[in-house]
């Protein structure tokens, strides 16, 4: 459905489950979502029995359209509040690299070879198609260094009506090889400026695409460039994105490249780059002064455990980052990341939590209510999206998976035409049980369709109204 198509206002009907906080779901097992043509949910009403008495509680929604959940729930949309689109068609291509031999090996190379419009078209195609497949209606996306191909990304995802923060990659040091590398910290900035007002002419009101100012990582770029990025976030009030403390070389070589910082995160504080507005990938390996220090500016962390462990980078210390404060979200990290899936990182954090606990506490463990949440709610606050997105209340707009499991029938086979997927349910769980099946052996074959903004953006055969 083209993203300008007028959406019925509809009353999805079934099981939702949603987050209530970091450790509680809400499971609504009779539930009907009210949303509007202008895909904000209106009401939301508990414990029902029939369709019609909904409709006759909400008389305007008469001739509303009903879109009901069998063998499954209605779920918020994932937010991936960290990817790479320009890395897609590395995924899995890693070795033994770890992140600034990958840098070189892998990443530059492909990263380079998309100022060709024909290969950026279809791999961010690919990529945009890849993430709604798997439930991610909301993605903060770095494109690359070239100006055209990261606006293409930004059209696409307006297309096929993904949210999504795009960003131009800044890096002007020779980290980055003479071929693929800002040439100065004016054509650095003009570059990434045009780009913002690209995406902003596109989507005035940010209703679906925004841009975010992207300098790769203190490494790959120069003092003056980081400040000049500093300066244009304020001038634009735009999001920033970029990554911190991912590996122990990484820190030890912004140690030598910036002597009069205090740490890491001083880098980029100095260069007014630690605002609410800001995204910081990974923090695996932050100090305590440095967990204050982005508490105290409000910025926010990018949680990607599948590549912290793909690149042998560390386990990040995701409950201490929470008990400061720090919002905390999900991101794939592709190609750092092996998978384009929140799903699997949800998994992916409650293991790495695990390892963390194995050498502190059992407090560093998360539940799976708590990687929901951090996939959801979490990631909403990370990109600035916390009253819109991440939950179903009232007032917030409808960006929303169904999710549908395999009914396993006598004999042992699933039902239906269609294969449903690694999800085999008897008939015989809660709920609640089946979203723990869900979370642990689920993948994109159970994700039957997806909303954004009460639009259908994706669906399988498996989706039926
Ligand atoms: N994981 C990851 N870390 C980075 N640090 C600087 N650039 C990158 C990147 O592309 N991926
Ligand atoms: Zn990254």
């Amino acid at each position: 459905m083209a993203a300008s198509t007028p959406i019925p206002p509809t009353i999805y009907l079934g099981t939702f489950v949603h987050s209530k906080s970091l450790s509680e779901l809400e499971i609504c097992d009779q539930g009907a979502i009210g949303v509007d043509s202008a895909g904000v949910i209106k009401f939301v009403e508990r414990d029902v029995v029939r369709v019609e008495d909904v409709k006759a509680k909400h008389w305007e929604w008469k001739d509303a359209e009903v879109v009901r959940v069998e063998d499954g729930f209605f779920f918020p949309g994932f937010i991936d509040t960290h990817t790479h689109a320009s890395q897609h068609a590395n995924t899995g291509l890693f070795g033994k690299t770890t992140l600034l031999s990958w840098l070189s090996t892998y990443t530059f190379p492909m990263e380079a070879s998309l100022e060709s419009l024909t290969k950026a078209l279809t791999i961010y195609t690919n990529f945009v198609s890849r993430t709604l497949s798997h439930g991610t209606t909301t993605c903060a996306y770095y494109g690359t260094i070239h100006r055209f191909s990261t606006n293409l990304l930004a059209d696409i995802c307006l297309e096929r009506g993904q949210r999504a923060l795009v960003g131009r990659v800044c890096m002007d040091t020779d980290l980055s090889p003479e071929y693929y590398r800002d040439t100065s910290v004016e054509s650095a900035i003009e570059e990434s400026a045009a780009s913002i007002d690209y995406i902003r002419s596109i989507d005035p009101e940010g209703a679906i695409v925004r841009p975010i100012i992207t300098p790769r990582f203190a490494p790959s770029c120069s003092a003056s460039c980081l400040a000049a990025l500093g300066a244009l976030a304020q001038e634009t009030a735009a999001h920033i994105q970029t990554h911190i403390s991912e590996n122990k070389p990484e820190i030890e070589l912004v140690a030598s490249l910036f002597p009069a910082s205090t740490s890491y995160a001083d880098v980029y504080d100095t260069a007014g780059l630690l605002t609410p507005r800001t995204i910081l990938a990974h923090a695996v390996h932050l100090t305590p002064a440095e967990v204050q220090l982005v508490a105290a500016r409000g910025a926010k962390i990018s949680h990607c455990p599948a590549s912290n462990t793909a690149l042998t980078s560390g386990c990040a210390p995701v409950r201490d980052l929470l008990n400061a404060g720090i919002a905390v979200g999900l991101g794939t990290d592709v190609s750092g990341g092996f998978s384009p899936s929140i799903l699997e990182e949800c998994r992916q954090a409650i293991w790495v939590s695990r390892f963390v606990a194995m050498a502190s506490s059992d407090a560093a463990k998360l539940s799976t209510e708590e990687a929901l949440y951090l996939a959801t709610r979490g990631g909403a606050a990370v990109v600035g999206l916390e009253s819109k997105v991440g939950g179903f209340d009232v007032g917030m707009e409808f960006d929303a998976q169904m999710v549908r499991l395999g009914s396993v029938s006598e004999g042992g086979d699933q039902k239906g035409e269609f294969e449903a997927g690694p999800v085999d349910v008897f008939g015989f769980e809660t709920t609640d049980e089946k979203v723990q099946k869900w979370v642990y052996s689920g993948d994109d074959r159970n994700t039957v369709a997806v909303w954004v903004r009460g639009r259908l953006v994706h669906r399988t055969g498996r989706y039926v109204k």
